[in-house]
């Protein structure tokens, strides 16, 4: 691994309030400011301005959101804004996790428009790919995450593609406590970055940080990051308890 690790908990729809400040106090005082690794939490919207708050001095930790609407600003009710995300604090925003795409149905087709909007923003994209299990069984996982990648890379010029980052997250592996081998993800890290490379050249794909996502946890994690093209982490339910998350931040 070249880049600095990227280590990130995604929340998903657990936190509120009153949890993120009590996980954060327990958190801080086991984790020294960390120059060497960027560490994000994804809480949800609800939860972002405690979570900004809670680490107002602690800047090198980011914060970002797990999803954003398609349009900026208009008649969406019950949706959050890009640009309302960036008020908030957010730099970073999560598209295309697998549980947007199967459990909300969302397309290639909207991950394009969202991936436009946040590099319009100004912030950094994580796009996410992963193949059910159905699609790995058949021998198609490449192609399937060739065409995502593809999809949320279709707008953005060469200069904003160098500013994203990538997520692999085999839908296979989310919360089964099924994890993807250190040679599993090495192998689509690698599929990955040669299409980035096609897309954008060796030197600009080398820079965009790949995180590997599926049941990471304190056991695996040192394991996994240190597999080739692995540049870091995007951790679900590991990431809830303050202490087991500490341990993998410091992994
Ligand atoms: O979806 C994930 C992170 O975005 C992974 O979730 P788990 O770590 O709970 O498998």
């Amino acid at each position: 691994m070249h880049l600095k690790p990227v280590i990130a908990a995604n929340w998903k729809l657990n936190h509120g309030p009153t949890d993120a400040k009590a996980f954060l106090q327990r958190f801080l005082a086991q984790v020294p400011k960390l120059n060497d690794r960027t560490v994000i939490f994804f809480p949800s919207a609800i939860t972002l301005t405690t979570v900004t708050e809670g680490l107002r001095d602690r800047p090198e930790i980011w914060v970002g959101v797990q999803n954003v609407h398609a349009e900026a600003q208009g008649a969406f009710t019950g949706e959050n804004s890009v640009l309302m995300a960036r008020d908030a604090g957010a730099r970073v925003v999560l598209v295309g996790h697998s549980e947007r795409r199967h459990v909300f149905g969302e397309s290639d087709e909207t991950t394009t428009k969202k991936m436009a909007l946040i590099a319009q923003a100004r912030l950094t994209a994580m796009l996410c790919v992963g193949e059910t299990l159905a699609e790995r069984e058949a021998g198609h996982t490449a192609d399937v995450v060739e065409r995502q990648l593809a999809a949320g890379l279709k707008e953005l010029d060469d200069q904003q593609i160098g500013a994203i980052m990538l997520a692999y997250e085999p839908v296979w592996a989310i919360g089964t406590g099924r994890t993807a081998t250190p040679e599993d993800a090495a192998e689509i890290h690698g599929v990955l970055r040669r299409a980035l490379a096609s897309r954008v050249g060796d030197k600009v794909a080398t820079g965009i940080p790949i995180l590997y996502g599926g049941s990471v946890n304190r056991g695996n994690a040192s394991q996994l990051l240190a597999a080739s093209d692995v540049d870091g982490l995007l951790v679900g339910g590991a990431s809830l308890d303050a202490d087991g998350w500490a341990g993998i931040v410091r992994a």
